[in-house]
């Protein structure tokens, strides 16, 4: 059934704060900014349904409205992996969607290349596209607006195209509502959000550290729904220690976080709600050493334990940005949050009020000793909501304002410039980095295990390129810590865990590395890359597929295998996968060539 939103129902909302109809002289055009705005937020609003639940993809919601302003379908994207929003809002207004206008909060992504989004506003006949903001991340932004455009299609981005007040506060909406998305894209540490709930005499404890509960049943179910939108919950040693949580989601909505622990001693008991791992999963990090038989105990229970030579906030954030999360909802006691605050990886925080008093010299507070000696070095909150849950106040805000993302895209010229074998026609650029990217199995972290040669001329089994090319600087080195190196990376868990533990020993015992690691690494990785791009023929055929096409890895800190941010990296894993797509293109390589076997 469509439905209508006429401009009389959207109220004013220039700085005069009035609840009457725009009257001003340019009424026409602030009317059609206040229609344009409505189905924004309306598109917002069906974005927010899948919030936690597309992770690590943004949030997309769909609106079709026909000439006459009657919304003809709706959508929004419910997971990653499944069918877009523009998709399912073209289905639902059927021939209503000739001539219409499509709102999207957000430019689509065409993830894998499928172009679904784009097609099915072209092929439904839609004639406008009204675009809430450009896609956050660099290799997919700007690329669907041309294509819209390109097909004939009239295209508005909200900031760019059209301007007004309410149209900045629609494009602000759409900002919040891929908040994580846009955080974690410029700050390379997933969106983090402080949670706790404290008496109004500001204590999240009583003096003896007990705590249950401080806020009502009513906000304690807003934060089931809060876990339910995040990647994972963080707690410190001694909240895990005092309050036996057990961080689940409980508001039946589905999706249930990681949850994790944060102890620099190890010193957690042997039974604990976080060890029952028959809903969710548990990550404990550590300081490197701490308690080896406790490790041990929780390998036992299926517990994964990472290790950090430093254990604070941001080195944690950032291990756990690379292994692709999101969102993460820190719901710690003060000394934990001050070092998190402190180290800059808190972006929101939502603080639940609650009208009780319990007073004690030594009750915890919510944030420990942050150093600040005067009222104005004071941290103040931005885009501040104050709502009332049951009978507490929930107080949130912003600690650090949503940046603007304009990446620096390297020009074309700036690529050749990387790579001098690309001729001047080779001017697409894919960039590839992260393993969930539409290209990401060119990364060396994608989970495709490659068969080797090792230097006693058998064959062994690599969970990964990233696990060969780690363990390589160690190898044929003479030396029992070298040796063992070559099998802790051999064994790593994960591709991350192989890298992590290559680079902390080639950093502390450079003396372990083996002496012509410069001049043979190259070699090393081309070896591990033709024998991945050989024995599976779908990383074959996706990489054929980019033939004319220059390759960069986008990796922001490697200036050697990546791009770098500004394009001032080497970009070396791109010019081996360029290279080995010559070769495949050539001459197709037979197995029995590589000293790699099929898995
Ligand atoms: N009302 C509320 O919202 C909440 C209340 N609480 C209450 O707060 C109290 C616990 O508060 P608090 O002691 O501050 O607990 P935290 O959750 O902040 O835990 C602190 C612990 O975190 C670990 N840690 C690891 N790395 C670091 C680092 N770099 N910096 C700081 N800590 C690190 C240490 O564990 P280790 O000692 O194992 O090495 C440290 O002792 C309890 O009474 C609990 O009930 C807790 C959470 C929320
Ligand atoms: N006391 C307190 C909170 N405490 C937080 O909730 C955790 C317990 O979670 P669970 O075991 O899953 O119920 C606890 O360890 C601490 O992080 N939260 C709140 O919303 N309100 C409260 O009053």
């Amino acid at each position: 059934m469509a439905l209508t939103v006429s401009p009389s129902s959207i109220l004013c909302s220039c700085s005069c704060n009035c609840n009457a109809t725009p009257s001003h002289n340019n009424a026409n055009s602030l009317s059609s900014h206040a229609l344009h705005a409505s189905y924004i937020r309306r598109a917002v609003e069906l974005a927010g349904k899948s919030a936690g639940f597309t992770s690590p993809h943004p949030n997309f919601g769909c609106v079709i409205a026909t000439p006459s302003g009657k919304v003809a379908g709706e959508g929004f994207l419910y997971a990653q992996g499944t069918r877009p929003a523009e998709v399912l809002a073209v289905e639902a207004a059927g021939q209503l969607s000739r001539q219409a206008t499509a709102y999207l909060n957000m430019e689509p992504g065409d993830c894998h290349g499928d172009h679904s989004a784009v097609s099915a506003l072209v092929q439904g006949g839609v004639e406008r596209v009204v675009i809430g903001l450009r896609h956050p991340l660099q290799h997919l932004r700007g690329n669907a607006i041309r294509a819209l455009r390109s097909q004939g299609l009239q295209v508005e981005v909200l900031g760019e195209d059209l301007n007004s007040k309410l149209i900045e506060e629609a494009r602000k909406s759409c900002l919040l509502a891929n908040a994580p998305l846009i955080c974690r894209a410029a700050s390379r540490v997933p969106f983090s959000v402080l949670k706790f709930a404290m008496t109004l005499d500001g204590k999240i404890a009583a003096s003896s550290g007990h705590a249950s509960w401080i806020s009502s049943k009513t906000s304690r179910n807003r934060v089931f729904e809060l876990r339910g939108t995040s990647d994972a919950i963080i707690v410190g040693g001694n909240t895990a220690r005092r309050d036996n949580p057990r961080l689940t989601a409980r508001h039946g909505g589905g999706h249930m976080p990681m949850r994790i622990v944060m102890t620099q001693t190890l010193d957690l008991p042997e039974e604990a709600n976080l060890w029952d791992t028959s809903d969710v999963s548990t990550i404990v990090v550590t300081q490197r050493g701490a308690r080896r038989s406790f490790q041990k105990f929780l390998a036992s229970k299926g517990i994964e334990v990472v290790e950090f030579d430093i254990l604070n906030p941001r080195e944690v954030m950032e291990y756990f940005h690379d292994r692709g999360y999101l969102s993460i909802l820190w719901e710690c006691g003060g000394t934990l949050s001050a070092a998190a605050i402190s180290s800059g990886v808190i972006h929101k925080v939502f603080a639940f009020v609650a009208p009780k008093i319990i007073g004690g010299k030594n009750a915890p507070s919510p944030v420990g000793e942050l150093g600040m000696v005067e009222m104005t070095q004071a941290l103040d909150l931005i885009d501040v909501c104050y709502e009332q849950v049951g009978p507490d106040m929930l107080v949130s805000g912003f600690l650090q304002p949503i940046p603007d993302l304009t990446p620096v895209i390297p020009s074309v010229d700036e690529t050749y410039e990387i790579d001098p074998t690309v001729t001047p026609y080779e001017s697409r650029i894919i960039f590839f980095y992260k393993t969930w990217d539409p290209y990401g199995a060119f990364s060396n972290f994608s989970p495709h295990p490659i068969k080797m040669l090792d230097v006693d001329g058998d064959y062994s089994t690599w969970m990964s390129v990233e696990h060969y090319y780690q363990a390589h600087k160690f190898v044929g080195v003479d030396d029992p810590v070298a040796r063992d190196c070559v099998e802790n990376i051999k064994s790593a868990k994960s591709p991350e865990e192989a890298a992590r533990i290559g680079r902390s020993m080639q950093r502390q015992h450079p003396y372990l590395v083996r002496s012509d690691w410069e001049s043979v690494k190259i070699d090393v990785m081309y070896r591990a890359l033709k024998c991945k791009f050989s024995i599976y023929p779908h990383l074959n055929s996706m990489l054929l597929s980019t033939a004319g096409s220059v390759l960069v890895e986008a990796s922001p800190h490697d200036l050697f295998w990546g791009g770098g941010r500004d394009g001032e990296g080497l970009n070396y894993l791109g010019r081996l996968l360029m290279q080995l797509r010559s070769e495949f293109l050539g001459e197709s390589p037979t197995l029995s060539e590589s000293s790699c076997l099929g898995v």
